[in-house]
């Protein structure tokens, strides 16, 4: 696999990680067609109002299945978003026969892709535990891998963009990541707030080693799997002009603040309209260099978590590109389930120049606006 030579660090992890990741964007690629498992369209709320899908329950059950089986379960600590609370209750029976049924068809491809299956399937309890499997929460000591199954579930309910993150964490530092992106395609720019392709991209990189790839999606070839034959190195922009700049951020509005981010963009003479994405898609489109800045400003109060980052910042650095919070210092990956000590917000650049001028115009509008 390009990218990957097999005497590297990290050589079977990211070969494992982008084989699953590919894997992981059929099956939601699947539920989205209705063609697996019994209940495809149902949208779930979560305690905080936040929805989650039978594709979000069973991608983690895959890939936590998969890890164990190719790293050995008790080697195996998984971050990740999901538990099995709404899948336990007694009222939770169809959906929970659901996710199962998802991954044991999804678990049925694995050889395609180049990975072991079970021989026989996953019954109820097995999947439940592959789901809990995933209760690490990390910290500054040893491996972890941190996996957000489905991020930006709202776009996937919505056929908008969304990825499915997955990242290797060694003491504190994010080393492997793996951003499967299902709806961006892998020849086209993302231009505009909905540039959905049905012939998406995975991308990867590896800590240290200067270079982020991206392959297209395996594509579905009469009864087989066409396994990409190649990958492309991806870079960063080279536009460090304000004015001709691009900049994302969430389309939510309760997930970002639009305004503060329209401030600081006219503060530095952003000229053009922002790019709303939903999920890491954002980290993607930067490390692609389809656009040069990623602003996320949430509101006071909430944590930002470490798997909605981590495989999108080692691999927007790898292109070339700075991430750091809104003071300037580096996301912090090694104190738990949250990026804690975050300074305000999160500014991801395709380069020093526009990054600066922004931790710059920030600082000024905190400084103003406390006057
Ligand atoms: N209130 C609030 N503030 C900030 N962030 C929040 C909030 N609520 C949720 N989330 C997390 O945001 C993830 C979605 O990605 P984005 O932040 O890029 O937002 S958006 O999808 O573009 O609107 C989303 O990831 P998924 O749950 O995986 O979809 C959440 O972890
Ligand atoms: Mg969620
Ligand atoms: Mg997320
Ligand atoms: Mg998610």
């Amino acid at each position: 696999m390009e990218g990957v030579d097999a005497n590297d660090k990290y050589a079977k992890e990211l070969e494992v990680g982008v084989r699953v990741v590919q894997l992981a964007c059929r099956l939601c690629q699947k539920v989205q067609k209705g063609s697996i498992g019994p209940t495809p369209d149902q949208v779930f709320s979560k305690d905080d109002d936040s929805p989650v899908t039978v594709a979000d329950w069973s991608v983690q059950a895959m890939i936590s299945w998969i890890l164990s089986e190719s790293f050995g379960k008790q080697n195996v600590s998984i971050v990740a978003e999901e538990d099995t609370q709404a899948l336990s209750d007694s009222n939770s029976t169809r959906l929970l026969a659901s996710v199962v049924a998802t991954v044991n068809e999804s678990l049925a491809m694995a050889p395609r892709f180049g990975l072991k299956g079970p021989t026989t399937s996953l019954g109820p309890t097995q999947v439940l535990e592959a789901i809990n499997h995933c209760n690490s929460t990390g910290g500054p000591i040893g491996k972890h891998w941190v996996l957000d199954p489905v991020d930006g579930t709202l776009g996937f309910v919505r056929g908008d963009q969304y990825a499915v993150a997955l990242a290797l964490i060694e003491n504190g530092q994010v080393v492997v990541g793996v951003l499967g992106c299902p709806n961006y395609s892998s020849k086209k720019k993302l231009v505009n707030n909905s540039s959905v392709s049905k012939e998406g991209c995975v991308m990867y990189a590896r800590k240290g080693s200067g270079e982020a790839w991206m392959q297209p999606l395996a594509c579905e070839g009469g009864t087989h799997v066409v396994w990409p034959n190649s990958a492309t190195r991806i870079r960063v922009s080279s536009i460090d002009d304000p004015s001709l700049a691009t900049f994302c951020e969430p389309v939510e509005k309760a997930n970002s603040n639009h305004s503060y981010s329209a401030g600081i963009a006219y503060t530095l003479g952003l000229r053009k309209q922002p790019l709303r994405v939903y999920s890491m898609v954002k980290y993607a489109a930067i490390a692609r260099g389809d656009a040069e800045i990623y602003m996320k400003f949430a509101k006071a109060g909430y944590k930002e978590k470490i798997w909605d980052h981590a495989a999108g910042v080692v691999i927007v650095e790898e292109a070339g590109g700075v991430v750091t919070d809104a003071g300037g210092r580096p996301l912090d990956f090694s104190r738990g389930v949250y990026l804690e000590g975050l300074d305000r917000g999160i500014v991801t650049c395709s380069g020093a120049i526009l990054h600066d001028k922004i931790i710059g115009a920030v600082y000024a509008s905190w400084e103003s606006s406390h006057l």
